[in-house]
């Protein structure tokens, strides 16, 4: 089952990864409604792609293309190179490979652990004998952290976490090189299911099986995959690193819906923006003149020595940290440029509560680049 990437040697010598799965210009309508409007995502072999946008974006529907379950109207689907799904070409869901874990792991309740998992066993080919197919069932249970017990219980009788690791192990039994997750965890409470997608992380690149996440979760996105797919209206709006869609989103919207963002109007000249903040650099700017000046909360430090004061409007404790409300000053002249924008209210977090209270006036330093992004509307 551990299937290793297989590097290519490039004529410039350099060994790459290659690719296992490039989709290209897929569209799909359901009647009048075009839900998938040219998707094109490549991705390396043994890779973890996060596919994230908001709700009805069509992210079920490219996972469902890719599975088999459905066939593109336009644009093409290779796996290894192999077209599975495009003009005239349409390879049938059970011969591509790919295992597929749905929201609530959509186990047969009629059956065992044991019974879920062989019917896995069984599509693989029923290669193996009675006594192989109980070895291949511990090994798997074993292989997403379940005592060889379980085998025997039905999936009422386990929790939530537990049903999604049988999904897996039903899933990982065909054997697959593409794993597909369509919100996997979403169901399970904030604990577990940090614990199930560390597992389920695990086993996956262990294996070195190809995976993709669907993920309503940016942290989830952004810890669990190499590579982060943002969708939004039926378009991938930006693929990327996590550090790059995080710290570079492509806009507005890609920020927040990737975390906590601050957006400011701001005066860009060159590679510096001037707002209530200050100047701040932005890294490779495509607009000027008057820009919304993004900064994550992070960026933004109380210091006592900070040169950019605010008066804290108010808080909310959360425990570990503290969400701080600021009202800023107008903002600063930089000589020879116009300053725009004061008074807003950012809210940024700090670990220590007692630092700020309402009416406090506070210094802010400011760290690293802001990104710009031409004015809304
Ligand atoms: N089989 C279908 N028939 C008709 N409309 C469909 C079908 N499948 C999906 N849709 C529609 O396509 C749009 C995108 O759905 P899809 O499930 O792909 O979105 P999503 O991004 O996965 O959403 P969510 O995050 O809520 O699961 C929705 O408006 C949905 O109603």
């Amino acid at each position: 089952m551990t299937e290793v990437s297989t590097p290519l040697c490039t004529f410039s010598g350099h060994w790459e990864p290659a690719t296992y799965l490039q989709a290209r210009g897929l569209s799909k309508s359901f009647g009048s409604q075009q839900v998938l409007k040219g998707v094109d995502l490549s991705m390396v072999e043994g890779s973890t792609t996060a596919i994230v946008g908001p709700s009805g974006s069509g992210k079920t529907t490219l996972l469902r293309l890719i599975a088999g379950f459905q066939q593109p109207d336009a644009g093409m689907i290779e796996l290894k190179d192999k077209v599975v799904a495009g003009p005239g070409v349409r390879v049938p869901a059970h011969k591509r490979a790919i295992g597929y874990v749905a929201q609530d792991g959509a186990l047969f309740p009629h059956l065992t652990v044991a019974q879920n998992i062989s019917f896995g066993l069984k599509g693989a080919g029923g290669r193996v004998g009675r006594r192989g197919i109980e070895l291949k069932i511990a090994a798997l249970l074993d292989m997403v952290s379940l005592p060889a017990g379980m085998g025997g219980r039905r999936p009422h009788e386990l929790s939530g976490g537990q049903q999604q690791r049988v999904a897996l192990a039903r899933a990982l039994a065909r054997e697959p090189k593409l794993i597909l997750l369509d919100e996997p965890f979403s169901a399970l409470d904030a604990g577990l299911r940090v614990a199930t997608r560390k597992a389920v992380g695990d086993v996956l690149s262990e294996a070195g099986i190809t995976t993709i996440l669907v993920t309503h979760d940016q942290g989830e996105a952004l810890s669990f995959a190499d590579q982060v797919a943002v969708m939004r209206d039926g378009k991938l709006v930006q693929t990327g690193t996590p550090f790059s869609v995080y710290t570079m989103p492509s806009d507005r919207e890609a920020a927040e819906f990737l975390g906590d963002a601050v957006v400011l109007e701001a005066m860009l000249e060159g590679t510096l923006a001037t707002c209530s903040l200050g100047g701040i650099p932005v890294r490779k700017p495509s607009v000027q003149g008057r820009v919304s000046l993004m900064l994550r909360p992070e960026q933004i430090r109380i210091t006592a020595d900070g040169p950019i004061k605010g008066v804290v409007v108010d808080t909310v404790y959360f425990g570990p940290e503290t969400t701080v409300r600021i009202k800023l000053q107008p903002a600063p002249r930089v000589s020879g440029t116009a300053s725009v924008g004061g008074g807003e209210i950012i809210s940024i977090k700090h670990w220590n509560a007692a630092m700020a209270r309402p009416g406090m006036e506070l210094n802010l330093r400011i760290i690293g680049e802001g990104v710009a992004f031409p004015l809304a509307g």
